[in-house]
């Protein structure tokens, strides 16, 4: 199995490689050569298996010989085992044919904790095997960086750093990434928002003597990895419902386009998905390109559903990449264009994104509304993230095709805005509960590119 560039220049990798080393040497993204295929006969065998069991299934034909098969079970049991329900990712019900899919059961109550468990210990097993260590920096609007420092906060062969927009992200979200007191994790609150971390990440990896000097990693969904982890939920999910007799349609509350792109690539491999719907809030970018009105950036707009606050929304680079039949030029022309404002998507492609994707959006009182209205129908406390995906998804629910709407985090992550449309202050669980009370360490940054990398460089293990 290779992983080729979507800005097509870049070095074929393995697995591991791609892994390991993140955003591609010429500014792509890594994508599989080709997409391993599965039968009808092959997901419905998926049915009544453990997700761990599923989860390796559908992830084997991706790895390679990173991992031997005893090798590669053997991670996704300890990368599962922390989580607070037995099945994982549960589904619950909220009306005839629409269904949740709770992904906030694991250690830091959001769905990234699938892909950073794994991703963890994915990392911990091919860098003890290299005798080697990292540097992995990462982007957050919240909750990457929090399921990122859980998943890696101690180990000895890497360091984190976590770039987050200061003053932009929950106070729990704050308290998760600013409280573990590991030496080798350091949270940084940047004077910025979210775009500028990501793009600050990049340039980061786009500095090759920076780069090369600290053995830069990446955990966000530039990495290949936590992409496929995601996958997993998608065919769990639809098998309990009864594909691959039946279609199943799901809505993906989206910022960065990595939980969807799984979904897409889900599609890709055989499940056979109705309507893969993107659920955006205020900040409706994309919502607006696969409208038609292409892809120009504006001002961010801070909401109550933070973590998808993103104008550059990292993997439509990845779904432009087939949109363009994988021309790693045209996709580089494009990026480019983006850096100046946006760019225009041509018919041709509009059309292909047109035929995956349908979106909507939900704005702030419509948000609110829907945390109310979804309480009153079921008893279903739902975060600010899956209250626009269930707005969304009632727009586009078919009589006769299941729809699945994900939860993306926990309603106490986001406890004001929860409380503001439904009365109720959700607790954190028992675990967390002096969440409050510990102190916090942070390092407060101007919005420099110079300056995160002298912090960075300063603070890495020598
Ligand atoms: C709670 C929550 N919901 C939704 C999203 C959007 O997911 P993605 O960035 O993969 O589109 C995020 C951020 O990634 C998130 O933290
Ligand atoms: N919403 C995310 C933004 C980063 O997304 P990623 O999937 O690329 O890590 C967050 O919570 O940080």
């Amino acid at each position: 199995m290779k992983y080729i560039s979507t800005r097509g220049t870049a070095p074929e990798l393995s697995f591991e490689e791609a892994m390991l080393s993140g955003l591609a040497r010429d500014g792509g993204l890594y994508v599989p050569a080709n997409v391993p295929q599965m039968t009808p006969e092959e997901i419905a065998a998926l049915s009544g298996l453990s997700y761990e069991e599923t989860a390796y299934r559908i992830m084997r034909p991706f790895i390679g010989d990173t991992f031997t098969d005893a090798e590669f079970r053997a991670i996704i049991d300890r990368a599962y085992a922390g989580f607070g329900h037995a099945a994982r990712a549960p589904l619950v019900q909220l009306a005839p044919n629409h269904f949740l899919l709770e992904l906030f059961h694991g250690p830091t109550l959001a769905f990234k904790d699938f892909a950073m468990q794994l991703i963890g210990q994915l990392f911990q097993a091919a860098l003890t095997r290299r005798g080697d260590r990292v540097t992995i920096v990462g982007a957050t609007s919240g909750d990457t960086g929090s399921a990122a420092i859980e998943a890696f906060r101690g180990l000895s062969n890497v360091d984190v750093f976590i770039l987050f927009p200061h003053g932009r992200v929950s106070e729990v979200q704050r308290r998760q990434m600013t409280t573990p007191t590991e030496a080798n994790v350091h949270a940084l609150a940047v004077d910025g928002d979210f775009d500028d971390c990501q793009a600050a990440l990049k340039d980061m990896f786009n500095d090759f003597d920076f780069r090369d000097r600290v053995k830069l990693a990446g955990v966000n969904s530039i990495n290949w990895a936590r992409v496929l982890a995601q996958v997993v939920y998608y065919f769990s999910s639809a098998v309990s419902l009864g594909a691959p007799q039946r279609r199943i349609s799901f809505t993906v509350p989206t910022g960065n386009f990595g939980d969807i792109f799984a979904g897409y690539i889900a599609k890709q491999m055989g499940l056979p998905i109705d309507q893969l719907v993107v659920a955006t809030n205020q900040n409706d970018i994309l919502h607006r390109c696969l409208g038609g009105q292409g892809y120009h950036k504006g001002p961010t707009h801070p909401s109550i559903s933070p973590s998808m606050d993103i104008q550059v929304s990292s993997n439509f680079e990845r779904v432009l990449f087939d949109a363009y039949g994988r021309d790693g030029g045209a996709v580089s022309q494009l990026m480019e264009e983006l850096k100046q404002g946006g760019f225009d998507v041509s018919q041709g492609a509009l059309g292909f994104l047109q035929e995956q994707f349908a979106s909507g959006r939900a704005s702030e009182d419509e948000t609110l509304q829907t945390i109310k209205a979804t309480l009153t129908q079921s008893t279903e406390l739902l975060c600010p993230h899956s209250a626009v995906g269930v707005k969304v998804a009632n727009e586009h629910r078919a009589v006769d095709v299941p729809m699945i709407t994900l939860a993306t985090a926990h309603p106490a992550k986001f406890p004001a805005a929860v409380e503001q449309a439904s009365g109720i202050h959700p607790p954190l669980p028992p675990r967390m509960s002096d969440l409050y009370d510990r102190p916090e360490r942070v390092t407060r940054i101007a919005n420099d590119l110079g300056a995160m990398k002298d912090f960075i460089k300063g603070h890495i293990a020598k």
